[in-house]
């Protein structure tokens, strides 16, 4: 007789984990800092299997050597579709809670656009505009590597909320490369937020901008996402990005 095995974290679907997050809080992060961390997303051994995808050339449709592009240092692959089981059971579960926020956002900011519940339905809206080639993508760093400041827009249509995993442990598998947010405020000095991961944890945060809550009522914050210089070892990241692109 086998010994049955206890249920492991990974067994749990994606989807359901996203679920016992504390969505309530998460929403009150987002609006008032632009970012909020969920912890423990992923298991070690989920992070580790997606990262090892990096050589695979079959899951991506193309790969980005950053310097190339003075985009900083270190290269990324976009996957093609049909994404990885677990990358696309992670996408829509996340959207199913941010499109909450990111129509309150854009309420406040007083854009019109408006997401629909189901992230198919807003896929659907990009690929009707052309935008129909998938953005989740896999980055990798060595020793030296850095991320610029930058924003993930690919076209007209622009979820304002998106994901990043980190694949790999601080401490352990490299040093150096925190994930840095700038927010640029109308008229005034812009703000840091170092944001600390542990393998697994999954950051959300502002794509580009997000209403600021002022006395004088409210107004709108730019905001820019890299990483800092990786000290030593070797640091993987999966970026969960929810609109197409061109
Ligand atoms: O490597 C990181 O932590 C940032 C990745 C990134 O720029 C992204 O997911 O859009
Ligand atoms: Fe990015």
């Amino acid at each position: 007789m086998t010994a049955r095995k206890p249920e492991q974290p990974s067994s749990i679907a994606p989807a359901t984990r996203v679920e016992a997050h504390d969505w309530a809080q998460i929403t009150d992060e987002l609006n008032a800092q632009g970012c909020a961390v969920l912890k423990a997303l992923l298991t070690p051994d989920e992070c580790c299997d997606i990262a090892a995808l990096y050589p695979e050339d079959a899951h991506f449709r193309s790969r980005i050597v950053m310097g190339r592009h003075g985009f900083g240092r270190g290269e990324y692959k976009y996957f093609s579709y049909p994404l990885p089981d677990l990358i696309a059971q992670l996408r829509p579960a996340l959207y199913a809670h941010l499109h909450g926020v990111a129509n309150r956002w854009n309420e406040a900011m007083g854009i019109d656009i408006r997401y629909p519940a189901a992230h198919a339905a807003f896929l659907k809206r990009c690929h009707q505009a052309g935008q129909s080639r998938p953005t989740p993508l896999l980055l990798q760093y060595e020793a030296g590597d850095y991320n610029c400041l930058h924003q993930d827009l690919y076209g007209e249509h622009v979820f304002p909320i998106q994901v990043a995993i980190l694949l790999s442990e601080p401490g352990r598998d490299f040093t150096g490369g925190e994930f840095v947010l700038t927010e640029q405020r109308p008229r005034m000095q812009s703000r840091a937020e170092v944001v600390p991961l542990a393998q697994g944890d999954a950051v959300a945060f502002a794509v580009h901008h997000r209403p600021v809550q002022g006395t004088r009522g409210t107004y709108r914050v730019n905001l820019r996402h890299g990483v800092s210089r990786i000290r030593s070892g070797q640091r993987h990241t999966l970026g969960v990005i929810f609109h197409d692109a061109k």
